[in-house]
Order: structure tokens, then C-alpha cells, then sequence
């Protein structure tokens, strides 16, 4: 078996899944180094084979988790690392060390997926946006804070802006115009969202042409499924591009 890392900025995706075999084993969502442990200790018929991590975290930090995987389950972790050119994808960015790796897998699972000029949105902590051309020219993106960041800022630098998660939670289930603090600022951020999703397809048509797949990927994907239509929501995309970072020898 094969355990899939995805570190962000805010928590850790991970699976298991069967060398050459399709279908995972299963996977999930952490806030902590010590949960994943736990979770991983705790899950019966376990063997683990090898080991691949993605992390934008610092060195630190990622050498922490790779550290701990290796105590307790014995696997070396293999780290993907940044490339000028991976599977026919080659990194735009003018010191291409400093593209995000997530982005970076992401775009190249999305073109090794298709084969085609895409556009990559991923909603997580941060919001981002990549577009790669159909010869695998990824042509950069955009960065902007998603919807906790966009949330959080609010709550800390304003007095009276406060509300818990029930009625956040709550407050997502329309765009009327909000009637409490949470409807409008859950909405309102969402909105900012959704109006950045849709610029995002208008540049891309400008930079791609008519002939690109838009996939869109993270936690919070959903906020955009109904102004991207036609979009691949891949919420392993990441995984894909990990794949090819990191081949088994
Ligand atoms: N099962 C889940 N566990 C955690 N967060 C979730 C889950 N489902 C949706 N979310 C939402 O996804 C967002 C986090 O997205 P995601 O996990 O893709 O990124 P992240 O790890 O926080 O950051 P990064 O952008 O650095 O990868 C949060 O807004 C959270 O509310
Ligand atoms: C933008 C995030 C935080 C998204 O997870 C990550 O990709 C990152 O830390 N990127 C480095 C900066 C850049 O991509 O230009
Ligand atoms: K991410």
C-alpha cells in the first residue's frame, strides 16, 4: 500500500491506496501531524509500502511529519520537489522553485489528465488559479485568500463582526442579501468568489482560446460549481500529479 500526502496550509489530505490497482483504500482530512498518526496507528490491515508527500509547509515542518511516518511505520517518505519540467508541463513561473508545489501538481495532473489547455482553480486557504496552454506552457496564475482567510480577516480586524459556525453554516444556504452579520458576510465573501471563479474563465478564454477543460479542486470547491459549468471537480488532482512527481522505483 502507498500513503498519499497532501500538506496545506490549514490541514493534511490523505489516502491509502493499492500499488497499481485502482480505487483507494481509503483517505481523509487532518488538522494535525499527531491526528494522521493516530488515524493511520488506529486503521486495521495496514501495510505500508511506500510513502509520498507534497507539503507547503516549511522545510521544518515537513521534515517533522516524514520523521514521524518513518518511526512509526517504518516507509521512508518520498517529497515532491520543484521542476522546470514535469510530464510535458513546463513551470512558468521566472524562479520556478517558487510556483506553490500544490499548484504545480495540480496543473500537471490536470494536463496529464487531458491533454489539453486547462484551467486549474483550487479553493483551499488560499484561493488559486493556473492556466496551462495546449503544448503544456503553463502560463502562471493568480493568488488570492479563500473563504477562512477572507473570513478570519474580518473577525480580527473589526469589533462587532462575530458569529459561530452554526449559523455560518446557516447562512450558506442562499446570496439573498444577508439579514444578520453572518448572512452577510458568509455571502458576501462567497460572492467575491464566485466573481473572481468567473473572471478566471473569461482570462482564460483570452489566454487558452475556446478549446480548455476548467477542473476545479480543494476543500471548498463547492462555492464554485454552479458559475464554472462543465467543470471537472477532481478533489484527487493533487494525488494525480504526485503520482507522476514521485514514481515508484
Ligand atoms: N472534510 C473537510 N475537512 C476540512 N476542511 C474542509 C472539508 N471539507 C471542506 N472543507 C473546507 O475546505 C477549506 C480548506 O481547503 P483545503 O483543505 O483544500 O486547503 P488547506 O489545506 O486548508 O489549505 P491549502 O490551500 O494550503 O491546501 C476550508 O474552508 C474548509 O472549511
Ligand atoms: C498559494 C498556496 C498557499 C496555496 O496552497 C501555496 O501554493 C503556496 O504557498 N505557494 C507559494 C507561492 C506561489 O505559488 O507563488
Ligand atoms: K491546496
Amino acid at each position: 500500500m502507498i500513503l498519499e500526502l497532501d500538506c496545506g496550509n490549514s490541514f493534511i489530505k490523505w489516502r491509502v491506496i493499492r500499488q497499481g490497482l485502482p480505487g483507494l483504500v481509503l483517505g481523509g482530512v487532518v488538522d494535525s501531524d499527531e491526528k494522521l498518526i493516530e488515524v493511520l496507528a488506529a486503521t486495521s490491515g495496514l501495510s505500508l509500502r511506500h510513502s509520498r508527500m507534497v507539503s507547503v509547509r516549511s522545510a521544518e515542518e515537513t521534515q517533522k511529519l516524514v520523521a514521524l511516518i518513518a518511526e512509526e511505520f517504518g516507509v521512508e517518505t518520498q517529497c515532491a520537489s520543484s521542476a522546470r519540467i514535469l510530464a510535458g508541463v513546463a513551470n512558468g513561473y521566472e524562479a520556478y522553485e517558487r510556483l506553490g508545489l500544490d499548484r504545480w501538481l495540480a496543473l500537471v495532473g490536470a494536463y496529464a489528465t487531458v491533454g489539453k489547455a486547462c484551467l486549474v482553480l483550487d479553493l483551499g486557504t488560499a484561493i488559486t488559479s493556473d492556466f496551462v496552454s495546449a503544448k503544456g506552457e503553463h502560463l502562471g496564475g493568480y493568488i488570492c485568500p479563500g473563504m477562512p482567510l477572507m473570513r478570519g480577516q474580518l473577525r480580527t480586524h473589526t469589533r462587532r463582526i462575530r458569529y459561530d459556525d452554526v449559523a455560518a453554516e446557516e447562512a450558506q444556504s442562499s446570496f439573498a442579501p444577508g439579514r444578520s452579520t453572518a448572512e452577510a458576510v458568509e455571502r458576501g465573501c462567497a460572492l467575491m468568489i464566485r466573481g473572481f471563479a468567473a473572471s478566471q474563465l473569461t482570462l482564460a478564454q483570452q489566454y487558452l482560446g475556446d478549446d480548455f477543460i476548467v477542473f476545479v479542486t480543494g476543500g471548498d470547491a463547492e462555492l464554485i460549481g454552479d458559475v464554472t459549468p462543465g467543470a471537472r471537480h477532481m478533489p484527487d488532482l493533487v494525488f494525480v500529479g504526485l503520482a507522476l512527481a514521485c514514481p515508484l522505483v
